[in-house]
C-alpha cells in the first residue's frame, strides 16, 4: 500500500459489561456529528473521542486486536484483524470494530474500506463460541446487539468496502465478508455459513444476507446443510468475487476499489443504499425481537449441551 497516513490502534478493553454499555452510550452520544468536525488525521480526533481512546488503551495491555491505517492518497483504509487466535468475535473485538466503523464512516478523507486479517490461514471464525456457552445474559443481549450493530453498519456503509479474505472464514466471518461490497480470497481455504452443523441457526438476517449474495435456491441449500465452501465453490456459486494467491489478495483488492471510486460516488451510494436499506431496514424494525429470540434460543438447555459438545471437539481437534 502507498504511503500511510495515520493509524488507529484500537487495543482490548476490559471486560465489564457496564464499560461496554458505557461505550456503546459514549458512541451514539458522540457519533456522527463529532467524528465528522475531526480533522484530517487521526491523531486529530475530537476530545470526546480522543477520551475515549485513551480509555481503551490505558486498560489494555500490550496486544493489538484491531489495526486500521488510512492511506493518505487513495483515501482507502485498511482494517485488520488480530485476535489470536481464530480472530473470533466476543462483545469487546465488536465493539472496536464498530467504533472503527463509525470513525472511518464519518472521515471524508475516507472512501474506502479493506477489511482483513494478520492471524495467518484464518480471516475470522466467526462469533465466539465462548460468548454464548453458559453465558451471563446481559452480556449476551449486549453482544447480539453488537454483532447487529456489526452488520447495520457494514451492509449499509457508504464507502466502498471489500474483504481481503486471507483464510478460514466461517459463520460471522462470512457474515463479515458478505456484508462488504467485494470478496477477494486466497486459494486452499473454507467460507459459509455453518451453523446448522453447530446446532444453532443463523438468524433470519443472515439469511437475508446470503440470499441477496448468491440467490435463494443456493443459499437454501447452503443454509440448511450448514456448507463450508472451498474458496473455489465460494467463486463458482457467487459467494466470493475473485480468487488470487495469498500473497495478492490485498493488492487485488486495493484495485478493484480503485476501479470502483471511478464511478460518481453519489450515484454509486444511492444504488448501493437502493438495494440493501430492505435487508436493514427489517433487521431495525425486529432488533429487540430478534435479540429476544437469540437470548431465548442460546439459553435453551439443549443448546447449551449441543455447545458445549462443540466446544469439546474444537478442544480435541487443536491438541
Ligand atoms: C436464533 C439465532 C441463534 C443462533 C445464531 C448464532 C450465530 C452464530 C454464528 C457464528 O459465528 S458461530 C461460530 C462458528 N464458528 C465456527 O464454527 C468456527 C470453529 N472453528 C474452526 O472451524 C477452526 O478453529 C478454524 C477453521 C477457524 C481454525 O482452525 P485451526 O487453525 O486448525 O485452529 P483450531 O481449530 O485449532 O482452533 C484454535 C483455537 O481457537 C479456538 N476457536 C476456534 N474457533 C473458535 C470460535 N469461533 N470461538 C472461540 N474459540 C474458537 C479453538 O477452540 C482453539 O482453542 P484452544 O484453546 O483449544 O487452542
Amino acid at each position: 500500500m502507498g504511503q500511510v497516513q495515520s493509524r488507529l490502534t484500537i487495543s482490548p478493553t476490559p471486560t465489564k459489561l457496564a464499560w461496554m454499555m458505557h461505550l456503546r452510550m459514549l458512541t451514539t452520544m458522540h457519533g456522527l456529528c463529532e467524528v465528522r468536525q475531526c480533522s484530517k488525521r487521526w491523531k486529530n480526533l475530537c476530545p470526546q473521542t480522543k477520551n475515549l481512546q485513551k480509555c481503551q488503551m490505558s486498560s489494555a495491555g500490550s496486544s493489538e486486536m484491531l489495526q486500521v491505517t488510512v492511506d493518505d492518497k487513495s483515501g482507502i483504509a485498511t482494517m485488520t484483524m488480530c485476535r489470536p487466535p481464530v480472530n473470533s468475535l466476543n462483545l469487546e473485538f465488536l465493539t472496536q470494530i464498530n467504533i472503527a466503523l463509525e470513525k472511518l464512516e464519518n472521515s471524508k478523507d475516507c472512501s474506502g474500506l479493506i477489511i482483513t486479517s494478520k492471524i495467518p490461514k484464518i480471516f475470522c471464525a466467526g462469533l465466539d463460541i465462548m460468548e454464548m456457552y453458559q453465558p451471563n445474559v446481559d452480556r449476551l443481549q449486549e453482544f447480539w446487539r453488537t454483532l447487529q450493530e456489526m452488520y447495520i453498519r457494514l451492509y449499509g456503509s457508504q464507502l466502498i468496502t471489500a474483504a481481503a479474505i486471507n483464510g478460514a472464514s466461517p459463520a460471522g466471518g462470512c457474515l463479515m465478508a458478505m456484508s462488504c461490497d467485494y470478496r477477494v480470497m486466497a486459494p486452499g481455504y473454507k467460507i459459509g455459513l455453518n451453523e446448522t452443523q453447530l446446532g444453532i441457526v443463523a438468524p433470519f438476517w443472515f439469511q437475508d444476507l446470503i440470499i441477496n449474495t448468491m440467490g435463494f435456491r443456493q443459499s437454501e441449500m447452503a443454509l440448511q446443510l450448514g456448507t463450508l465452501f472451498t474458496s473455489e465453490e465460494a467463486l463458482n456459486l457467487g459467494m466470493v468475487d475473485k480468487i488470487v494467491p495469498q500473497e495478492q489478495v490485498m493488492e487485488t483488492a486495493i484495485q478493484e476499489i480503485h476501479k470502483w471510486k471511478k464511478i460518481p460516488g453519489f450515484a454509486r451510494q444511492i444504488t448501493k443504499s437502493a438495494l440493501r436499506k430492505p435487508s436493514i431496514d427489517k433487521l431495525h424494525s425486529k432488533r429487540e425481537e430478534d435479540i429476544a429470540n437469540f437470548r431465548d434460543f442460546i439459553t435453551k438447555d439443549s443448546i447449551q449441551k449441543t455447545l458445549g459438545m462443540y466446544i469439546e471437539s474444537l478442544k480435541k481437534k487443536a491438541k
